[in-house]
């Protein structure tokens, strides 16, 4: 028999596991030997061997190790060991560069891989989905992606999208009866649910009956996406950027071979130093070291409790002019606690905090027990029946699990004596129609102990007074008159008003059937009264807003939340300045698009709105010009989410579609998070343009410097081998040093980036080409010098070049670290950035001092007098141009 045409009871036979209990850890154990991990087979990758050996496919450096054998050939030994082995190092390094890049991709995934929640051991908890094995008992809600194959047990209102599997867009409604039947295909397994699939509605429990390939996604393995990994407009830009600089460089190589031809060098002497500059001044390594930058920026937003599953959004982050924000959760605390009851006319308040179930009901300094009153106890137990959230004790403390909404509701009750199991012994739920946010209510059908049976319905207030037809008060039904109507919403605002989130208990007796839709019995109902709810603010949230808005940032609160709850709770938090105000969904609804591009730039709350109105606030703030990040939790939220240029989705209360649309995930569902994730944003490309400007800068020099020296018909102020070395080391360490700094005190006061910066914005290309012609001019400046005191020892003059050159590139780098000047910021803040530049001099002073390398790399001993010379004009290109700087700004 297969698994759909048996009962539940015997799959659970079959696959020998408790719906009660789960599998056991031993169970677990042998069942993953037998099975393995729920995994789908992915791609090989690339090798690690292949990955080092494409860094040297680069033709320059092919030509270079040409070169150098025949160098070798004709008897230069020394280079050409001397040069293999610098290209050989400079492999290597390139090698872990790109292998960290990777390797840190591969972390991020590993980060934002799918959980699910199972029971083990009698008890439910969330595991990474490669750990599921036949046999699990899985649950999951509307949102979530089914992990395995599964044969349903329970469900309540379920249906899943399977159109990954069948192509049906529809979503399928599930049920638990066995299936029986010739020819059923895939599409009409309703009482199974499959790898891949999403749930759009309801809930439901099932047990695993396949995993990994032994699934019906497994077996259509070709369907499988690999995802890539995007790459960001700056690595994008700098791609065509670097085409461009490799012919830059090699013309310029070209000309310096040329005129140095020309004025009498000898052609091989000529062909190597061009090779030699060719392969240190082509930035190739750039793209890898642009990646690092942007992993490393990525571990540290991880730190944050932000993960960033895109990494083109590390870029687009330091770019948003909006911030849109759930407020339930985001910016409030979610730990919602009762304060308000009203029924029978009458509001009595709640005492007690957090979610510990006891307090007590106060009205005008008088007690009451409200399980004596029935207008309050049919309030408070009907709340607890339309309820699908646990309170749970653990070592004197109280948690929720479940919607923290539905807690408050269940604490309020058992402050007044009540509990949920006792009232399941007098009422049995026979349906269910869950909450969503578009509907904003949740009804529940009950029996009696007499066989009665009647709807309970709970949600928004103002939408069930519209769909109630009387109120009870004074113990029987009053028609709810426009008197009525008007007074609920006068005192809804009144608790509103406080910023309370307000719910509405009704209900209505119905007949015995079941119900197909919710909205066959969510009408007519009698209204019983109201609980109002604080959620507080999260502390930190208030600053969070304050520095977004000094970064030219603006946050726009969007909220299901009643309209006075919400504007409240935006004055609190400073959300609302003076000509803004609140729009509430219905009238959003109305709009034309047009009509909201017109207003959009001065709405800072959006309240009572639907998630489907989320796309259309992202597009008209986008209309606008923005670049907008917008939060969301459910799978209506998904398409916002995706539109928006920066898609942020809750890691604790978010659904699995929602995480997939994002880009970026919240693991503390913290607003602040997002504010550090943005000030991180802007480091990381700053950092980026830090050593863009670092490294070409000591190309230009490195370039200017050979070029010079050939027009000015002079000797050759470097030897091959010592400019490769130079390209190694100060290439090398400080630029990664330069990825790793501190953001710049001012990156939140200024405004956000123009996305279509390009990577010379700003006075960059300015800084590049003057500092690199400084340095060359003083590197160039200091080699004349030396040689006209020593005209018979060019190595002397040489090593005197060689060593202006590093030291003007490794002053230089301090200055990089500011948009303004190297005094602007302590240039000793970055300790990574102290120790590459310490060691990478003592580097040169080995090679400089250190008998054995002298013959590799063509130095001398120089004395300390020339040490006075190459400081003073390593120190020129930097302070003489941040020195005018400073002048100019007294
Ligand atoms: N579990 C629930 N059952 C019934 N009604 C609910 C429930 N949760 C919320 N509501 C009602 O629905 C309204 C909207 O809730 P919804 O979850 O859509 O937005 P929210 O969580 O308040 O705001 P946000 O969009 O900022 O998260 C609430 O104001 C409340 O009156
Ligand atoms: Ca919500």
């Amino acid at each position: 028999m297969k698994y759909h045409e048996m009962s539940p009871e015997q799959v659970e036979k079959a696959v020998q596991t408790s719906f009660k209990n789960g599998l056991t850890n031993e169970e677990i154990k042998i069942r993953r030997k037998q099975f393995g991990f729920n995994e789908l087979q992915e791609a090989e990758k690339q090798s690690a061997l292949l990955l080092f050996f494409s860094q040297f496919k680069d033709f320059m450096v092919i030509v270079l190790l040409v070169a150098t054998l025949i160098s070798g050939i004709l008897g230069e030994y020394i280079d050409a060991i001397a040069i293999i082995l610098i290209v050989f190092v400079n492999g290597i390094l390139g090698f872990f560069q790109e292998r960290k890049a990777e390797k840190s991709l591969e972390a991020l995934k590993e980060l934002s891989a799918p959980m699910a929640t199972v029971l083990r051991g009698g008890k439910w908890e969330k595991i990474p989905s490669k750990e599921i094995v036949p046999g699990d008992i899985l649950r999951f809600a509307s949102g979530d992606r089914i992990s395995a194959d599964i044969r349903l047990f329970e469900i309540s209102s379920l249906e899943i999208e399977e159109s990954a599997l069948t192509g049906e867009s529809v979503p399928a409604v599930k049920e638990i009866a066995p299936i029986h039947g010739e020819n059923i295909g895939l599409g009409d397994l309703n009482n199974m649910a499959f790898m891949g699939t999403m749930v759009t509605r309801g809930s439901g429990k099932g047990v695993v009956i396949g995993t990994g390939m032994k699934t019906a996604m497994g077996q259509i393995a070709d369907l499988l996406q690999t995802e890539q990994n995007l790459q960001t407009p700056l690595q994008r830009r700098l791609e065509q950027l670097g085409k461009i600089l490799i012919v830059v460089a090699l013309v310029l190589t070209l000309l310096v071979v040329a005129i140095g031809v020309w004025q009498g060098h000898d052609l091989y002497t000529m062909f190597l130093s061009g090779v030699s500059l060719a392969v240190a001044a082509i930035p190739e390594g750039l793209p890898a070291i642009v990646t690092i930058a942007l992993s490393l920026g990525v571990q540290r937003m991880i730190k944050k409790n932000a993960i960033v599953r895109k990494l083109p959004a590390v870029e687009t982050l330091g770019c948003a002019s909006v911030i849109c924000s759930d407020k339930t959760g985001t910016m409030t605390q979610n730990k919602m606690t009762v304060t308000h009851l009203w029924a029978n006319d009458q509001t009595w308040t709640v005492s007690g905090q957090g979610y510990e179930p006891q307090g007590h009901f106060t009205r005008n300094n008088q007690t009451m027990n409200p399980a004596q009153d029935d207008h309050f106890y049919k309030l408070l137990s009907f709340s607890m029946l339309c309820n699908h959230a646990a309170l749970i004790e653990e070592k004197g403390k109280y948690h929720v699990d479940g919607d923290p909404t539905e807690g408050a509701l269940l604490v309020s009750g058992m402050k007044a004596g009540l509990s949920r199991d006792h009232l399941l012994q007098e009422y049995r739920i026979i349906q269910e129609f869950p909450f969503d946010s578009s509907r904003k209510m949740m009804t529940v059908i009950v029996e009696d102990k007499k066989g009665h049976r009647f709807a309970i319905t709970k949600g928004a207030p103002d939408i069930l007074i519209s769909l109630s037809e009387s109120v009870y008060v004074g113990g029987k039904k009053q028609y709810m008159s426009q008197i009525w109507t008007n007074r609920l919403q006068t005192t809804v605002e009144r608790l509103a008003s406080q910023a309370l989130r307000t719910i509405a208990v009704a209900y209505k007796p119905v007949p015995n059937r079941l119900f197909n839709h919710e909205a066959e019995v969510e009408n007519e109902l009698v209204f019983i009264g109201l609980q109002g709810m604080i959620d507080p603010p999260r502390p930190e949230v208030k600053a969070a807003i304050q520095e977004c808005k000094a970064a030219g940032i603006k946050t726009v609160m969007i909220t299901g939340d009643h309209v006075i709850t919400a504007r409240a709770i935006g004055e609190q938090l400073g959300i609302l300045n003076r000509d803004d105000f609140v729009l509430e969904g219905r009238k959003l609804e109305s709009m034309s698009l047009k009509e909201l591009d017109e207003i959009v730039d001065n709405v800072s709350v959006f309240a009572r709105v639907s998630p489907e109105h989320k796309l259309k606030i992202v597009k008209a703030l986008q209309n606008k010009g923005h670049i907008v990040a917008m939060t969301g939790d459910g799978v209506n939220d998904a398409p916002a989410i995706k539109a928006a240029d920066i898609g942020i989705a809750m890691g604790i209360n978010g659904t699995d579609v929602a995480k997939e649309s994002s880009a970026l995930i919240l693991l503390d569902d913290n607003f602040a998070t997002i504010k550090a994730a943005i000030h991180e944003g802007r480091n990381i490309y700053e950092n980026i343009r830090k050593f863009i400007r670092y490294l070409l800068a000591s190309n230009v020099g490195e370039i200017l410097v050979m070029l010079f020296a050939m027009i000015l018909a002079l000797p050759l102020p470097l030897v091959p081998i010592q400019i490769l070395w130079v390209n190694l080391v100060t290439d090398g360490l400080p630029a990664m040093a330069l990825g790793l700094d501190q953001p710049e005190g001012d990156v939140m006061k200024r405004k956000p980036r123009h996305p279509k910066e390009g990577v010379f914005a700003r006075r960059l290309g300015w800084k590049v080409i003057s500092r690199g012609f400084l340095i060359g001019v003083a590197t160039l400046l200091a080699f004349l010098i030396a040689y006209k005191q020593n005209p018979d020892h060019l190595e002397y003059a040489q090593t005197v070049a060689f060593a202006t050159l590093v030291l003007a590139q490794l002053i230089h780098v301090f200055d990089c670290r500011s948009e303004h000047s190297i005094f602007a910021r302590n240039p000793f803040g970055n300790p990574y950035l102290v120790w590459a530049v310490l060691s990478s001099v003592v580097l040169m002073i080995i090679v400089i001092y250190f008998p054995p390398l002298q013959t590799v790399f063509h130095t001398v001993a120089i004395v300390p007098t020339d040490w006075l010379l190459i400081l003073a004009m390593a120190a020129i290109p930097t302070f003489l141009l941040a020195g005018s700087l400073f002048i100019r700004k007294k």
